[in-house]
């Protein structure tokens, strides 16, 4: 009996732990942006999908939108079509668009929805193009300052919530592939959206408190390539200075935090989806991981002093 008590109080230590977080969360919409490598280890994602299914258990209202660069790449490769990205981005045909499609909506979200529903009928399927959710005009690269067009490569013009929030209203878990509707009137055709910027617009759309990138890094490095220092914290106008030097990969991931931290989200975060249950150390727990972008100081709607989120 003695014994018994003993090896179970460690355990009731950590649920206490999480109680200052659970209060702070409860209620509040989560956007977790899961993708790119950490999407294709079969640990992880059952992880992921558990994490997910804690936080809304937990009272959170989490929203998943995924990419899938390396699935669409692979697909691509197996019909004999090349993948080709300028500035960081998809260089996307009508064709490729097609295959962009199929992968996301088709496989990379039908797998995750099936996952989370392992564990009960939460999960709800959509791409931005399902009651007007996300609609987008063409986005064209600025290479060395010169405008190239990339083809149906879209930027964000609206997002409409209402379907989100009925679902999460629903007690559902929405997940969400990064495709838009065309915003231009006639064009019937879609657009691929980068996933981290979809993710960024959903969570300003929706007022999310939290937005969560999980990649394959720790999380943003002070001086990559050379040294492995992670930025643990830092300010919209702290990145803003940073975003010129940032290498490809990591720029719609920050320019999206950007965006949703000065568009009413109180902290997005860079975090490592290599590490088994990274969402549930970040949310409750003191030893947050990765880097955290927080509004400036004076920002207007800045958490008050001594609220300071986890
Ligand atoms: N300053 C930086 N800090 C961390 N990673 C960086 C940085 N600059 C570029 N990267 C690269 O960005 C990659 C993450 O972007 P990406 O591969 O597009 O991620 P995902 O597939 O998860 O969307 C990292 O693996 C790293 O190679
Ligand atoms: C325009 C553009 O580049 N779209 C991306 C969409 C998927 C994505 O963003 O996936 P990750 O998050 O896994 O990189 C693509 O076609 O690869």
């Amino acid at each position: 009996m003695s014994t018994r008590k003993h090896t179970a109080l460690p355990k009731a230590r950590t649920l206490i732990e999480a109680l200052p977080w659970l209060t702070r969360h409860n209620g509040k919409t989560v956007v977790i942006k899961f993708g790119g490598n950490a999407m294709v280890d079969e640990d992880l994602k059952s992880a992921f999908a558990q994490d997910v299914v804690f936080l809304r258990h937990a009272g959170l209202r989490p929203v998943v939108v995924h990419g899938g660069g390396p699935q669409i790449s692979a697909q691509l490769e197996k019909l004999g079509l090349e993948s080709e990205f300028k500035a960081g981005l998809r260089v996307t045909t009508t064709e490729t668009m097609d295959v962009v499609r199929m992968v996301l909506a088709g496989q990379v979200q039908r797998e995750l929805v099936n996952l989370l529903n392992q564990h009960g009928p939460l999960a709800v399927g959509m791409t931005g193009e399902d009651a007007h959710i996300m609609a987008a005009t063409q986005h064209y690269a600025d290479i060395d300052g010169e405008r190239v067009d990339i083809g149906r490569v879209g930027e964000i013009a609206s997002v409409e919530t209402g379907a989100i929030q009925a679902l999460l209203d629903d007690g559902r878990i929405p997940v969400v592939s990064s495709i838009a509707r065309s915003a231009d009137e006639g064009d019937t055709g879609v657009y691929n959206v980068n996933a981290d910027t979809a993710a960024a617009a959903l969570a300003a759309g929706l007022g999310a408190e939290t937005l969560m990138v999980l990649t394959d890094v720790e999380g943003l490095y002070a001086d990559w390539p050379s040294s492995d220092d992670v930025i643990s914290e830092l300010t919209a106008t702290e990145l803003e200075k940073l975003l010129p030097g940032l290498a490809s990969g990591m720029v719609p991931k920050m320019e999206g935090c950007l965006y949703a931290v000065r568009n009413g989200v109180r902290t997005a975060r860079v975090l490592d989806g290599r590490v088994p249950h990274s969402i549930l150390l970040e949310i409750f727990t003191d030893e947050g991981i990765g880097t955290m972008v927080v509004p400036d100081k004076d920002a207007p709607g800045k958490p008050a002093e001594g609220d300071e989120a986890a």
